[in-house]
């Protein structure tokens, strides 16, 4: 069967002259939960709003479920829902009248079952005669997961959806989103946090200054991308490290307290017991270690790096 989301050589230039996305190609299957990463300004916004018919490409196409997403704006729309970051409107409204307004926007008959079924589905049914604006930022939240499914989309975009949530709440929204994929629905997120991306997602797209740079499976990339960091207090300072040690590219911080390392995640198992034994025979103690994993935003860096290495072996 073909992609529910097929991109085709994607453009769009802004009024400015902006070249906010370049030839993107790409294709998200059906019952896919897909994480689209990128800085600031990459492009990601602009790419959900292309696909959802609210920014016109300047050429290209999209087609959502088969249908292009210009010409037949009205079944594509149909067939998508939008959870933006924010909740604009509907302060004063109730949960439930919110949720059925949105549906009757996409021209749908009413149907309370299904309403009664989102809002259960989300833990809101309780809260459904309540004003939108006495819920708490977690219940704001899923009212606008409500929203966008009130009509029944087959593909669902979630723009940021844990951004700026604590770590339990964020933890209930990926537990909503696997349970949202069970009904089918084919799932597409944007998220700055790597641990949420590398938990959801089957796919992962890297998006930088609009062109996807790196599609692959969440678990392949973080294998060939992520990279671990072990810090070591010293019982002592050092002040120079010594030369046999040369060949660990490490570094030393703090004014020479600290002994950081940073390898390749894969490479754990084989490489710290090595260099803790290492470190042993040259007699360098430490008081404390630990070890973190690379930031979405180190792996940017490095895939930057990686990027403008390559430009330069090409020119050379
Ligand atoms: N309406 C517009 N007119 C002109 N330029 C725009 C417009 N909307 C976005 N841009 C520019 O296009 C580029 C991509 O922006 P976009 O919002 O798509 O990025 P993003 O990846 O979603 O960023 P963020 O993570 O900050 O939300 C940016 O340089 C932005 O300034």
């Amino acid at each position: 069967m073909a992609a529910l989301l097929s991109i085709e050589n994607l453009d769009k230039r802004y009024a400015g002259g902006l070249h906010a996305l370049k030839s993107v190609d790409l294709a998200i299957e059906r019952g896919e939960i897909f994480a689209l990463l990128g800085p600031n300004g990459a492009g990601k916004t602009t790419l959900i709003n292309v696909i959802c018919g609210i920014v016109t490409p300047s050429s290209g196409r999209v087609l959502v479920d088969g249908h292009d997403t210009v010409r037949d704006f009205r079944i594509t729309r149909r067939h998508t829902g939008l959870v933006p970051q924010e909740l604009y409107t509907d302060m004063f409204e109730t949960v439930w009248d919110t949720v059925s307004f949105s549906r009757g926007l996409f021209g749908l008959k009413p149907d309370p079952a299904h309403i009664e079924r989102v809002l259960r589905d989300l833990s809101l049914w309780e809260k459904r005669d309540n004003a939108i604006m006495t819920l708490s930022g977690g219940m704001k939240r899923r009212v606008l997961i409500a929203k966008a499914l009130a009509h029944e989309p087959k593909l669902l975009f979630l723009d940021e959806p844990t951004a700026g949530v604590d770590v339990e709440l964020r933890r209930d929204m990926w537990r909503l989103i696997e349970k949202l994929r069970e009904t089918g629905v084919t799932i597409v997120l944007t998220t700055h946090y790597i641990e949420e991306a590398e938990r959801m997602a089957d796919r992962v797209g890297v998006i930088r200054r609009g062109e996807i740079i790196v599609v692959d499976e969440t678990a392949s990339l973080m294998k060939k991308l992520g990279r671990k960091h072990l810090s070591l207090h010293l019982q002592e300072t050092m002040t120079k490290l010594p030369a046999s040690l040369d060949d660990w590219s490490l570094t030393l911080a703090e004014g020479g307290r600290r002994l950081d390392y940073s390898f390749a995640a894969e490479e754990e198992h084989a490489c710290v017991p090595a260099l803790l034994k290492r470190l042993q025979a040259e007699g360098i103690e430490f008081t404390n270690l630990n070890t973190r994993q690379s930031t979405l935003e180190e792996i940017f860096v490095e895939l930057v790096h990686e990027e403008e290495d390559q430009q330069v072996e090409e020119t050379s």
